[in-house]
């Protein structure tokens, strides 16, 4: 099944100096459930653009997306904040966790937010699982980066979401924490659920079904089984063209 489906999407910016610049355009892509994409390119190449598109974080220029369904150039607030409650999981490279909040409270807060009961068991299974049993009651501050990353991933699927969108899940993390992180979020696969991120990192890239090549704003390749290798060449290859 079908999860994302965008056609001809294109989006646009206002340039600083006046006039638009045209970020995305015309991109068509498809992904399934218990897929996983990476979205890979140069700098500035439109990829997290394309990922913000895709979730329906930016609203696009033209064409069209459907998310689990839902056009998301027609959909309204209040169905838009109750797909991103209870089907759609976010994790970013800067990792977004509520400082005054322990691991567990930032972990159950998407079930608060949706009015959902908190089952504690369940929410420490969670973090136990991602390596953090001894870390349920720090808080963020007390945390490092790469566990307050797996913290990020837990709250992003306490609520068994269809889809994850990470952009740069690694960014900001070395390559043990990056593996612990890029391992808890290929977890997901086994209930289904698809997950869509940008990498710059070739190797995590290589871990995906699909990785999808973005230069200048287009999609110029969709590869399977791809090698880091293959990767770090079409990477080269693009930068050396645009
Ligand atoms: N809100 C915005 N307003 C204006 N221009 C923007 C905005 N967001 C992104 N851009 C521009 O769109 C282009 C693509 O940006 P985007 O962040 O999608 O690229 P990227 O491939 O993710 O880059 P990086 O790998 O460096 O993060 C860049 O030229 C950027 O300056």
């Amino acid at each position: 099944m079908t999860v994302i489906e965008a056609s001809a999407l294109t989006k646009n910016f206002p340039r600083p100096g006046g006039g638009i610049s045209t970020v995305l355009s015309g991109i068509d892509l498809a992904i399934a459930e218990s897929e996983r994409v990476a979205i890979v390119g140069a700098s500035g190449s439109g990829k997290s653009t394309l990922l913000n598109c895709l979730s329906g974080l930016e609203p696009v220029t033209s064409g069209v997306v459907r998310l689990l369904g839902n056009d998301l150039t027609s959909i309204r607030s209040s169905a838009m904040a109750r797909l991103y409650r209870e089907q759609v999981g976010f994790v970013f490279q800067q990792y977004n966790l509520v400082a005054a909040l322990s691991a567990f409270e930032n972990v159950a807060l998407p079930l608060r937010l949706g009015r959902k009961k908190v089952d504690s068991a369940f929410v420490q299974e969670s973090l136990r699982r991602l390596g953090l049993a001894d870390r349920i009651r720090s808080r963020p501050a007390q945390l490092s980066g790469g566990e307050q990353q797996r913290v990020a991933i837990a709250r992003a699927m306490v609520t068994d979401p269809r889809i994850i969108f990470a952009d740069e899940p690694t960014g900001a993390l070395d390559t043990q924490n990056g593996e612990l992180v890029m391992s808890a979020l290929e977890a997901v696969k086994q209930r289904g659920t698809a997950l869509v991120y940008v990498t710059h990192d070739p190797v995590l890239a290589a871990r995906a079904d699909r990785v999808v090549l973005v230069r200048d704003g287009r999609v110029v390749s969709e590869t399977t089984g791809t090698t880091a290798e293959q990767i770090v060449e079409s990477l080269r290859n693009a930068e050396t063209r645009s």
